[in-house]
Order: C-alpha cells, then sequence, then structure tokens
C-alpha cells in the first residue's frame, strides 16, 4: 500500500523518477506472485471442496438407505440413533471440519482477487461523519446484489473495512500509461489473469459445485436435501450477475435535458433488479440532498491543467449513485452541455477520467467495485472516452484484464467533433489519435469522439432496432456508417424501457393535485377525462371533452420535426383540435412555438421551457401525442403515452417504428398511428385518421389505448437483453 501510494504520488505530480519506477515494477511483480499463491490455494480449495460435497452427497444416500432398513426391522430407538450417528460420517465429518470456515474463505479471497492489486481504500467521509451512518447502506445484504452480497460477510474484517487514507493504492492513469507492457507487472498480472479465467470459463461450461449451505444453527445443510433451509432466491441474472458501473453527462432525476437523462436513471435499477451490483456515475451540477460526500479526492489532468474532483455517493433504489463534483460541472448546473465546444469537451475529458479510476477510489457500502468482473456502460459521444482510456491506461498495460466496456448509441447526430488537435486535450498515447482521426465530406479530416469510442468499446448497443440498422446506412450514420458498419459484429440493438415508478399513470406524483386523478385501465375514461379537463382548464383553454387535445414535449432541434407540425399547422387549425406544445432548444424554433400560439390562443398553448410536471401531465391530458420525429433512436415519450392510454401519431423511423404498430381496423390491432414520410401531408394523413376514429368509432380508439396501456414498456426485458450484451463482452477478448 505504501509504495503504491508513492507511486501514485510521484505520477500525478508528474515527477516519476527512474527508481521509483522500478520500486512500484517489484512491488506489483511481489503483488503478482502473492495473487497466483492466493489463487493456487483457491483452486485447491475448490477441488477439496468438490471431493468433500461428492463424498456428502454418497454418504447422505446411503444414511437413507440405512435408516429405511432399520426403521422396518423394528429396532430399538436408542440403537436407532447410534446408527443414524454412525452412518452419517459425511455430516460428523463436517461438523467439525475446518471446510466449514473453507466455504467463506474460499469467497473472501475471491474478493480479495477481484481487487487484484488494489487494496480498497478507506472512507475518510464516513469516519469524519460528514454522511449520517444511518444512510450507510446496509452493506453485503442480499438486496445490493452483485458480486459483493454474494460473497456475504466472509468480506467483513478484509482490508477493505479497515479505515486508511483515502489515497488509493491502485496506480492512477498516469500511472498505468508508465507501465510498459512487456514489464514483469503485465506477466505477473497476465498469470494471475489465466487462472481467474479458468475460473471463469468452468462456470461459464456449467461446472457449479453444488451448493453447501449453514444453517441457522451452524447446521450443515446440503442445499436440495430433506433438511436444507430455504434457499434465498438466486438472482434473476444467474451465474451471470456482474459490476455494472453505467456512466453518462445526465441522470434523471438529478440532470436530465432529455431521453439520455432518463435511460441514465432507470437502467440502472432494472438492472439491479436482476441482482447486478450497480453503479451509476454522472457529474454533480447542482448540490443533490440524498448523496454525500466520500471525502475521497483526486486530481486528474486535463490539457496540462490538474483539476481536482471528488466524489459523492448515495445509495438510492438499489443502486449505487456516484456524483463527480468539480467546479467546472457547478457553472453549467442549468445549460449542461453549454460554453463553448473545447469547454464541454475537457468537462467531459475530465469526467471520463474521473469515471474509469471509480472502482478503485469510491468504496460504496464499505467496498469499492475493483476491476473483476466489471463492465462500464458508456452512452453518447459525451463518455465515448471512456472505453478508449479504459484500453489506453489500462488493458495495453496489462491491468483491468476482466473489465469490458459497452458504448450505448442514443444519438449519433451528436458525435462531439473538432480539429485534430483537440486530441492535444485527451491525454492519449500519440498512436491513439488514428482512432479518432475521420474525413467525410462534410466535415472533411477532424476529430471524431463518437467513433474513438465505436472502434475501442468491446460491444455496442443502439436504443432500438431499427436504429442500429439506420446508423449503418449513409442518411442515419451521420458520417459514421461506414465505422458502426465495420463493427457491426458487436452491434446490438435493445429498444428503451419504462420507469414504472416514474411514467405510470397509477402512481404519477403530478396528477395528485389541481383536479387530476391517478387512473388506470380500469378506471381508464373517468381518470383520462378528469386529467384532460383539469389540464384544459390549467392551460386556460376551453374545456370539452369532445375535442382532440394534442401534444407534443421534445427538445426543439431539426431531430424532433417542428418544422413538419409548421407544415401542417394551417390545415390543423382549421380543424376542431387543441394542440400544447412543450419544448425548449433551438432560439428560432422556440419562437415559432410562440408564434403558434400567439397566432391561435383559442386553439394552441405553447410552453417554451423546460418542465417534468407539464411533460407528464401533457402524457395524462391529451388524447393524441405527435412525435413527427425526422429520426428517432428509440423515443421514450411514444412509450410513456401509451402507457397513459394517449395515442401517439408517429413518423415511422428508428425506435419509433419498432414501438408504434400501425392502427388496422380490419383485425383492430395496432397501437397508434404512423405515416411514411417527414412531411406535413404525411403528419395531416395520419393525423386526421386518428382524429376521425377518436370522434367516431369510440369502441376502436379504447381498444387502441387498451393495447397501448397493456404492453409490457418495463425495463425488465431491456435490462435482460443488457445482460446479454454484458455477457457476451465478458467472454470476449
Ligand atoms: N421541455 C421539456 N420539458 C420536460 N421534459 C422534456 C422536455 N423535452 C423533453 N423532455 C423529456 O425528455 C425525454 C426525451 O426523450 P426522447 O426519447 O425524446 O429523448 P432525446 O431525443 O432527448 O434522446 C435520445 O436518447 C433517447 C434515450 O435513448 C432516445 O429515446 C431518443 O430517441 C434519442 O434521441 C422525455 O422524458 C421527455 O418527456
Amino acid at each position: 500500500m505504501g509504495k503504491a501510494q508513492q507511486h501514485q504520488g510521484g505520477d500525478e505530480s508528474g515527477s516519476g523518477s527512474g527508481s521509483m519506477e522500478e520500486i512500484s515494477r517489484s512491488t506489483t511483480v511481489e503483488q503478482g506472485k502473492r495473487i497466483l499463491a492466493l489463487q493456487k490455494d483457491l483452486l485447491d480449495q475448490i477441488a477439496e471442496r468438490k471431493k468433500l460435497v461428492t463424498a456428502l452427497k454418497k454418504n447422505l444416500g446411503q444414511a437413507a438407505e440405512q435408516v429405511k432398513a432399520y426403521n422396518s426391522s423394528e429396532t430399538s430407538s436408542t440403537d436407532s440413533a447410534v446408527l443414524k450417528e454412525e452412518s452419517v460420517p459425511g455430516i460428523i465429518g463436517l461438523r467439525s471440519s475446518p471446510m466449514h470456515s473453507d466455504v467463506s474463505s474460499v469467497e473472501k479471497q475471491e474478493v480479495s482477487g477481484s481487487q487484484l492489486d488494489a487494496p480498497i481504500t478507506g472512507n475518510k467521509a464516513n469516519e469524519s461523519g460528514t454522511k449520517p451512518p444511518s444512510a450507510m447502506p446496509p452493506i453485503l445484504t442480499e438486496k445490493r446484489g452483485g458480486l459483493v452480497s454474494q460473497f456475504g460477510s466472509s468480506v467483513k474484517g478484509s482490508k477493505a473495512f479497515e479505515p486508511e487514507t483515502n489515497t488509493p493504492s491502485f496506480p492512477s492513469l498516469a500511472d498505468v500509461f508508465k507501465l510498459s507492457k512487456s514489464s514483469g507487472v503485465s506477466s505477473s498480472a497476465q498469470g494471475a489473469s489465466s487462472l481467474v479465467q479458468e475460473k471463469k470459463a468452468s462456470h461459464l461450461k456449467g461446472e457449479e459445485e453444488p451448493t453447501v449451505k449453514v444453517g441457522p444453527s451452524d447446521e450443515p445443510v446440503i442445499a436440495g436435501s430433506a433438511n436444507s433451509v430455504t434457499e434465498p432466491t438466486p438472482p434473476l441474472a444467474g451465474p451471470n450477475v456482474m459490476n455494472v458501473i453505467i456512466v453518462a453527462a445526465e441522470c434523471a432525476p438529478w440532470s436530465k435535458t432529455g431521453g439520455l437523462g432518463d435511460v441514465a436513471g432507470a437502467l440502472p435499477k432494472a438492472l439491479a433488479r436482476r441482482g447486478h451490483r450497480v453503479m451509476v456515475v454522472a457529474p454533480r451540477y447542482g448540490s443533490y440532498p440524498d448523496a454525500w460526500e466520500t471525502g475521497v479526492r483526486k486530481r486528474y489532468n486535463v490539457a496540462g491543467q490538474d483539476n481536482e474532483v471528488s466524489y459523492f455517493h448515495g445509495y438510492i433504489d438499489g443502486v449505487d449513485h456516484v456524483f463527480v463534483d468539480t467546479p467546472s460541472f457547478h457553472g453549467v448546473s442549468n445549460n449542461i452541455y453549454g460554453g463553448n465546444r473545447e469547454d464541454v469537451l475537457k468537462r467531459m475529458v475530465l469526467f471520463c477520467k474521473a469515471a474509469v479510476e471509480v472502482p478503485w477510489h469510491v468504496p460504496c457500502g464499505g467496498v469499492c467495485y475493483g476491476d473483476g468482473n466489471l463492465i462500464f456502460v458508456a452512452n453518447d459521444w459525451h463518455t465515448a472516452l471512456l472505453p478508449v482510456y479504459l484500453q489506453a491506461y489500462y488493458r495495453d498495460n496489462g491491468l483491468m484484464e476482466f473489465a469490458r466496456s459497452i458504448l450505448v448509441i442514443h444519438n449519433i447526430a451528436h458525435q462531439g467533433r473538432g480539429p485534430l488537435s483537440d486530441f492535444s486535450l485527451m491525454g492519449l498515447p500519440e498512436h491513439y489519435i488514428e482512432k479518432f482521426r475521420l474525413y467525410d465530406p462534410v466535415g472533411g479530416e477532424h476529430l471524431n469522439i463518437f467513433m474513438a469510442g465505436l472502434i475501442t468499446a468491446h460491444r455496442i448497443v443502439a436504443v432500438s432496432h431499427g436504429y442500429a440498422w439506420e446508423c449503418q446506412t449513409q442518411l442515419g450514420g451521420w458520417g459514421l456508417d461506414g465505422v458502426v458498419r465495420e463493427h457491426n459484429w458487436k452491434l446490438r440493438g435493445i429498444v428503451n424501457g419504462i420507469d414504472d415508478k416514474e411514467w405510470s399513470p397509477e402512481l404519477d406524483v403530478h396528477l395528485n393535485t389541481d383536479g387530476y386523478s391517478n387512473y388506470s385501465l380500469n378506471n381508464l375514461e373517468y381518470g383520462k377525462a378528469l386529467c384532460k379537463a383539469a389540464f384544459q382548464k390549467e392551460l386556460g383553454l376551453p374545456v370539452r371533452s369532445d375535442v382532440p387535445l394534442l401534444g407534443f414535449i421534445g427538445r426543439l432541434d431539426n431531430q424532433k420535426g417542428v418544422d413538419i407540425i409548421a407544415d401542417a399547422m394551417p390545415w390543423m387549425m382549421e380543424q376542431d383540435l387543441q394542440l400544447v406544445m412543450l419544448g425548449t432548444g433551438r432560439a428560432d424554433l422556440e419562437n415559432m412555438l410562440r408564434s403558434f400560439e400567439s397566432q391561435h390562443r383559442d386553439k394552441v398553448r405553447a410552453w417554451v421551457g423546460f418542465s417534468v410536471k407539464t411533460a407528464h401531465r401533457i402524457t395524462a391530458g391529451c388524447d393524441i401525442l405527435l412525435m413527427p420525429s425526422r429520426f428517432e433512436p428509440c423515443g421514450l415519450n411514444q412509450l410513456y403515452a401509451m402507457r397513459y392510454g394517449t395515442i401517439p401519431v408517429v413518423h415511422a423511423v428508428g425506435g419509433l417504428r419498432d414501438t408504434v404498430k400501425a392502427f388496422d381496423p380490419y383485425s383492430n390491432t395496432g397501437t397508434g398511428w404512423t405515416f411514411d414520410k417527414a412531411d406535413g401531408t404525411g403528419l395531416i394523413h395520419a393525423l386526421g385518421t386518428a382524429m376521425w376514429t377518436f370522434r367516431d368509432f369510440k369502441d376502436s380508439w379504447k381498444g387502441i389505448q387498451e393495447r397501448g396501456m397493456t404492453q409490457d414498456l418495463s425495463w425488465d426485458q431491456a435490462a435482460k437483453q443488457y445482460e446479454e450484451v454484458m455477457v457476451a463482452a465478458k467472454y470476449q477478448w
């Protein structure tokens, strides 16, 4: 630890001498050897345990036979007891067997093995009481899921719980950067790795050992035998339980400008429900009451300047939330992608550097994640540098060999493009520039951050099947289609889900005041009518149930097709309808919304700004939601709308095509209306049919609502598919 600390310190100040490197190398070699010895010991114990379990099973079988025979021969009960005792040597042996503790010691070593040469950092803040002790998550309980919970209390008393200084013993980014691949570091680390890999491989083949459990009274029991205690439900993820770190530039409800925030808020919870140990890492743009300072402070160099970063932590809804705090994040709390290109880039460089080291520095529930069985999930260009840092700083140097990365494409239109000179801000080895260099007719030769992430990540996810395909086309790839095609072997489309707690008409907190009402399928007509009336009243529109109320919610940019609504506006204003639009973004489009309202005050309301409450009330109070997006990777508002019995009218593109099935009056199927061409005529045609159905075909309308509301739109489905991608990444070299 001491040596490693010196190592860290030396490199952070940028003055590491030759002898310091020599010391750190030999320290790491020593650590490697220790790990090898531990791993060997571990394998021996596993073999021993296997033998013991086989013997136990055999003996139990024999004992049962003998007891049966004995009972039938009507021998005296005293003799019977003696016979039972004697004929179950396995059990008697186990009672006094040191293997009792071996079970936990195997687990204990696995935990420390996963930390490899990374002793876990203490938590100064907790010692000093910055965070109330009661707020500390209950560590190592079933609920926490993931690897640590599996290891249970065996970790207790391990090094992880010894308060140490908050200086990590794992080499910092700068340290590992300096370690050469050919050094003893990598070879010993690789040696240890291969042993761990062997063990993983046996899991892969399904060679799980039978479980030996220790009952409450210290009675050994064999799972599945007559005397076994109730077995705790295994995690849904089964043997694929992993440590997952989701890294995103925004995370709802703390920070959100659009769908990325929703996903970063909901996907982690769904993965945690499957039993994974899950962390989400996001910037701390403001002061969040539910996350406490951990006392861990680090410095990262960006463009020659040292930046101090501190880490905040909160355990919420089964997920470790880690917020990275630094002054440059505070300045943009109301405009998180604001500032000039270089400022945004510097923030993201700093964030990714800080995030990739979270598993070593931030003790969540007392225990850092370490690198064993670890998957990073990066999102969009903002965090596309994370897979690159993981590779360049660690894996290229034989470290974090079991960590994998997935990059999720929420919107490939934003790529973090800039001049090649931006490369100097990133602190990467020179040869990495080739991963960023892209030429296309629009941008010429430039630096492309999304591209580097796509190339480097172990797996890529696009947020719908349709979008996975579109990204590979010239129209949908925005210059990266060639790169995506080249890497399509690792690409998969997974449709986003809905956060059931946040978006459900039964529980929606924005519907329990002001005349609104929560509702469900059972009282849909009544509940939705109340919401519609309350919303019309709130907006100052005529309160009428017979008029179709249309809604639009979205970032105001080219993507969302506000101009298509503008094209259809003259026709729409001739109809008996009401329209409410909520959005913020491009100034010209904001003005367009304002002018819609000022020209048609009797029918239109425009809400320029960001209001979560209004978004929920639109979703509940409207009859129809318009989504004429020019492209839409997945789209969440149409999913929310269907969940609330509001019918989507959408341009059939990307995720909208995947999720909204066009209504077919002949077979009485479908959940909305779609149009194929992104223009006013297409929208008018689809909207006209929708409004006709609303007025004249009530039963069909109700059927569409019911089908939409009863679909399984939960994150649980998507989480299962993410898990499959994580497993694929895990076993990929
Ligand atoms: N003014 C406003 N006030 C309040 N809430 C507002 C709002 N404007 C938008 N929102 C909310 O932000 C979210 C936007 O979701 P979208 O799926 O449309 O996201 P976006 O295009 O940002 O995200 C990208 O990522 C997501 C997630 O993967 C993909 O679904 C999507 O297709 C892709 O473009 C919704 O929750 C919506 O209610």
